[in-house]
């Protein structure tokens, strides 16, 4: 079990939550996405320590931590982007620095900082991935001229993608990532920049895929979202995973130590990571 940091909260229900979820010690072929002892160092820097998860198919979960946690080198490492210092992923069952073109085709992926094909308009932009993903000809005009209209692109899907808006190329690239109907779908930060229309557009597409036996790890900053979606939730703070589990196992286990038993997300989050309730007036402002 993983212990959580020191608790220095003004809440009043300590000790904070603990990680108390699976340490897989195998691919366990009945979990969508599984780390074993994951490890990054960049330098002296720490940045992923140990990362032992496991993730279960038609999930949809949710990976939090602050700035800086660890949690896109977490997804970079587990999507084939970034090669592990040490440890194992396995997607799917296939082990993704072994087996990387077998995992890539399991998967969708919407990396935090979108590197696309600028000369490309948004339709042969998706309409390409659906090629590089090898879905069948017939899918791929019928898929592509869906997802454009259910994702209000159809006006500008002869413009180049250099000219789309950051919500626009976020969700040309979220088109890209599933066009293949991929049995798991990494999220790096998916609702940054996107406007509430698309951002429930968006969701409604989420929350079908999983219905429809999609595993989903996300990782965001906008604790409603993840309190709205999730099944299932992690927190990384300093490269360490310090809690797991559904949202009312966080809970209950918050409120076994005397937490209010209606916590939010916010407040176990906080908590779990340590904030003080410091002073945080500018002083000059006085
Ligand atoms: N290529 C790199 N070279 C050196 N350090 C890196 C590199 N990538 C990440 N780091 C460091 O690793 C740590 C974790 O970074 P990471 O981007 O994974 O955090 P994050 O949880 O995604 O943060 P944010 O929420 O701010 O996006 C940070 O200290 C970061 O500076």
């Amino acid at each position: 079990m993983m212990t959580s940091p020191e608790p220095n909260s003004s809440t009043d229900w300590s000790p904070a939550v603990q990680y108390n979820g699976p340490v897989p010690t195998q691919s366990n072929t009945s979990y969508a996405v599984v780390t074993r002892n994951l490890v990054r160092q960049f330098d002296q820097k720490l940045a992923v320590n140990n990362l032992n998860l496991a993730v279960r198919p038609g999930e949809f979960f949710g990976f939090l931590g602050p700035n800086g946690a660890g949690k896109s080198t977490t997804i970079k490492m587990m999507v084939g982007l970034l090669r592990p210092s040490s440890g194992n992923v396995w997607v799917g069952g296939v082990d993704v620095w072994q087996n990387p073109l077998q995992a890539r085709a399991l998967m969708g992926v919407l990396p935090e900082y979108l590197n696309l094909y600028e000369r490309l308009s948004g339709r042969e932009f998706i309409t390409f991935s659906g090629h590089m993903y090898g879905v069948a000809e017939a899918d791929i005009h019928k898929r592509t001229e869906e997802l454009l209209q259910v994702l209000d692109l159809v006006n500008d899907a002869d413009k180049l993608i250099v000219d789309y808006s950051v919500g626009m190329r976020k969700k040309a690239a979220l088109a890209a990532a599933i066009i293949h109907r991929p049995q798991v779908l990494f999220l790096d930060e998916p609702f940054e920049g996107i406007d509430p229309v698309s951002s429930r557009v968006i969701r409604d597409i989420l929350h079908d895929l999983t219905r429809r036996g999609t595993t989903i790890f996300f990782s965001s900053h906008i604790m409603e979202v993840v309190e709205r979606l999730c099944t299932r939730v992690g927190i990384i703070n300093q490269g360490v995973l310090v809690a797991e589990g559904s949202l009312q196992e966080l809970r209950e286990r918050a409120s076994g130590n005397g937490a209010d038993k209606d916590a939010t997300l916010e407040d176990i989050f906080l908590n779990v990571i340590g904030v003080r309730n410091e002073n945080h007036n500018l002083s000059w402002l006085d």
